[in-house]
């Protein structure tokens, strides 16, 4: 907000005018200081304010992807969203990942995902981030580079939204086993098996939904994984602990008061790659745990029990 003209819009109208009074979002980021010359706003309709402007962040949860870019759909300028997940599948045969939202209520807009390791305390704080700009459209990419490349933020310009958004959800996956991992004690080997065995359940998956295999070694795979597989800030992998201390699932999320787009999205995950004829073992033992149906130490008994495997199951390129 330093180098632009920039408006945050809240869906409620009460929330915004008091972020706007307060200078800070004290229920989602507090500590955090707006900068003096981000407007607050909340009575306007966002589609009418976006065609005042260059650019369009959309940061709901996916949960929410769907109304804003319905409202957004007759919008001109580039729009990105920073939601990681698939949508709630919620009546519909499957749930979608934000750009088959998108395919589907607002086709003509020219959209994309702005994602990877970033932690919004830090990056608020303008510590250094690294993150990926992923859009088929050049001028989605290009803008949203111009806008937030700076001296604390790095901004990569990827043309596989595919990838880059499979990534950003499978990740929050991992992220629930790597806290239930550490709650329980399993030791630092374990985690990284399952870092790395979930990043290739992560590239079979993004690859069989339309992406590039280098996108999940790049910062929306398995930088994002890294990052929240590892990191306390992340709430998905605060589900994984609070899980490991047996604690139910709704107590845990209901703790976090912000949202765990791990969770629904597991099933999801899941879901489409058995559609697609994607082996995930540790996705599925995630919601085998979610849904109580296994204890975190019998799901850790049956991935060790798997039989012996090739570690690709094609070899690799030599
Ligand atoms: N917090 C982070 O560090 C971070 C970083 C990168 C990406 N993300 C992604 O951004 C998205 C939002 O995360 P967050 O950290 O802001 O979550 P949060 O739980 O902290 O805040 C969610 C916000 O969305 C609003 N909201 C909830 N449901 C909504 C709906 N249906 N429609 C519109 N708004 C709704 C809430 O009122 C709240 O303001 C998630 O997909 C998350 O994975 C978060
Ligand atoms: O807190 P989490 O687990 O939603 O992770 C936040 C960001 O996605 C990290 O890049």
């Amino acid at each position: 907000a330093g180098r632009h003209a920039v408006t945050l819009w809240a869906r409620d109208a009460a929330q915004a005018g008091a972020i706007g009074a307060a200078r800070e979002n004290r229920r989602y980021l507090p500590g955090i200081a707006l900068p003096p010359s981000l407007h607050v706003e909340g009575a306007t309709d966002p589609a009418a304010l976006a065609m005042e402007h260059d650019l369009v962040l959309v940061a709901t949860p996916m949960a929410g992807l769907r109304g804003m870019l319905t409202q957004l759909a007759s919008t001109r300028v580039p729009v990105a969203w920073l939601c990681k997940g698939f949508e709630p599948a919620e009546g519909r045969p499957y749930g979608l990942l934000g750009h088959e939202v998108q395919a589907e209520v607002a086709p003509a807009l020219k959209a994309g995902v702005l994602t990877g390791p970033s932690f919004a305390q830090e990056v608020a704080r303008s510590q250094p981030t690294a993150l990926v700009a992923a859009s088929a459209h050049a001028e989605v990419r290009d803008a949203l580079v111009a806008a937030f490349h700076g001296p604390a933020l790095r901004v990569y310009a990827n043309d596989d939204l595919a990838g880059a958004e499979v990534g950003g959800a499978v990740k929050n996956v991992l992220a629930i086993a790597c806290g239930l991992c550490d709650g329980l004690s399993l030791g630092l080997n374990a985690r990284a098996a399952l870092v790395t065995r979930g990043l290739a359940e992560m590239t079979r998956l993004g690859i069989a939904l339309g992406g590039r295999a280098d996108t999940f070694m790049g910062l929306s795979g398995l930088g994002d994984l890294v990052l929240t597989a590892t990191g306390d800030l992340s709430r998905n992998r605060q589900v994984g602990l609070l899980l490991a201390q047996g604690r139910s699932l709704q107590d845990a999320v209901a703790s976090l008061g912000h949202v765990a787009e791990g969770v629904p999205t597991a099933r999801t995950v899941v879901d489409r790659a058995a559609r697609l004829g994607v082996d995930m073992p540790v996705a599925a033992a995630v919601v085998e745990l979610l849904d109580g149906r296994v204890r975190p130490i019998e799901a850790v008994a049956a991935l060790m029990g798997r039989d012996p495997a090739a570690e690709y199951a094609a070899s690799p390129p030599r």
